[in-house]
């Protein structure tokens, strides 16, 4: 059994970044990152750009101007404007070459054809210059930038609607069990609803990664043999859950054993999912979690999570940890390391009753992992804790 230090070195050691190129719609690229530098096509802004409602000038020495005309957002047109002269303009109007500078309706009075302003204003004054965002041929965004909203918002600017990205991989889930079932079917005695799967889709969607299968297998080793290893050949990241104890009905590590996985680690020194394993078969990454939902889903937080940021090229990022004030006391039973389901808020943090490897009603109300080292046993009211905030 390795201590929760050593197996998340060892998943950041020996998980790499995908490096394969895909093109994706800009509007389907959030949170993929970037295969190549961006290049502009276009000048941003493409012309002189009104950047308030008002009148650009012909610039003089004098505080009165001859209003000659309009200008909206869209036309296409450029009056010629001489000394002394204004256009009416509206915010992200084109500014005519021969204005100098827009001034904002509040800072004039209009006096039929002619406008007084209160004070002369700076050349170019409200106007933003051609380019001023990236010029025609510059850089744009940088290869390896992650594609925020903002940056969809910026390349869509640029009249972009393709765009080259690093591949995100793609994943199976698999659940094993023969007491599992599918929903809207009655429960027999014995039998309990399939609930992992659902769960770690969802926690995999929130994540940005969408191509995801789901496969159910019987505590069999022959289907399981055969399943993973349909899967190993075919997909990036395999994620088991159950049957990787010690039961004789446990199959996953036999089966992982006969199809010739390399065994990273199993068995962590951590409550709850002390039966986590990690192994890579050439370049197909396995992490079989514990069946118990908490345990699976905890398990996905800490290690999964930093195997999804190293393939999409986040080199070896964990989720935040944060120092809060513990809102509750907590007495640790047993010498294992603890993750504990918790609500974070403002600074504090409150552990809930619980925290059994089963109990998902009380980690559907969470929004952290507290975490209690080795070296504590107990937590009191207003001790700081260690703080896992969970992306949800
Ligand atoms: N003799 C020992 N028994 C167990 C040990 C041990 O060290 N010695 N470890 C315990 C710990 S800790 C854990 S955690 C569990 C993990 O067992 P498995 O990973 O083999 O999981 P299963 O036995 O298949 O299932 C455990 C539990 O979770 C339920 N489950 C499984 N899959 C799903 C699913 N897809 N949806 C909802 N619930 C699921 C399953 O019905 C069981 O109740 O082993 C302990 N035993
Ligand atoms: O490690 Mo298990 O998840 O404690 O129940």
């Amino acid at each position: 059994m390795i201590s929760i230090e050593e197996a998340i070195q060892i998943v950041k050691k020996t998980t790499k970044p995908l490096l394969g190129e895909t093109i994706k719609p800009i509007e389907k690229s959030g949170g993929y990152k970037l295969f190549k530098n961006v290049y502009s096509d276009i000048d941003m802004p493409p012309f002189r750009q009104a950047a308030m409602d008002g009148y650009a000038l012909h610039l003089h020495d004098g505080l009165t101007y001859n209003l000659i005309g309009e200008i909206k957002a869209g036309d296409n047109f450029q009056p010629y404007i001489k000394k002394g002269e204004a256009v009416r303009i509206f915010t992200g109007a084109a500014v005519p070459d021969t204005a100098h500078a827009v001034i904002m309706q509040e800072k004039v009075k209009n006096i039929g054809n002619q406008i007084n302003i209160e004070h002369n204003i700076l050349e170019n004054h409200n106007i933003r210059p051609v380019g001023e965002q990236v010029k025609k041929g510059d850089l744009a965004l940088k290869k390896d930038t992650k594609l925020t909203p903002a940056a969809i918002g910026y390349l869509s600017s640029l009249g972009i609607s393709e765009i080259s990205v690093y591949k995100k991989p793609s994943i199976a889930i698999v659940t094993t069990g023969n007491e599992l079932i599918e929903a809207k079917n009655k429960l027999g005695y014995g039998q309990i609803y399939e609930s992992n799967s659902k769960m770690l889709q969802s926690a995999l969607y929130n994540l940005k990664f969408y191509d995801v299968t789901i496969h159910k297998i019987k505590d069999n080793y022959n289907q399981t043999v055969t399943k993973l290893n349909d899967l190993i050949i075919n997909k990036d990241l395999v994620i088991i859950t159950g049957g990787i104890s010690v039961g004789d009905y446990d199959f996953v590590g036999k089966a992982l054993n006969q199809l010739e996985v390399y065994e990273h680690f199993y068995k962590v020194k951590q409550k709850p999912g002390k039966p986590l394993y990690y192994g890579k078969k050439e370049n197909t990454l396995i992490f079989a979690l514990p069946g118990n939902p908490a345990a699976a889903l905890t398990c996905f937080y800490i290690y999964v999570y930093i195997a999804l940021q190293n393939m999409m090229n986040n080199y070896n990022i964990e989720l935040p940890r944060i120092q809060a004030i513990s809102l509750s006391n907590f007495e640790k039973k047993g010498d294992r390391p603890q993750f504990l389901k918790a609500i974070y808020k403002n600074g504090s943090v409150t552990i809930l009753e619980g925290q059994s490897s089963a109990m998902q009603q009380t980690f559907a109300i969470s929004n952290a992992l507290v975490f209690v080292p080795d070296s504590k046993s107990r937590i009191k009211k207003n001790d700081p804790v260690e703080t896992i905030i969970l992306p949800l």
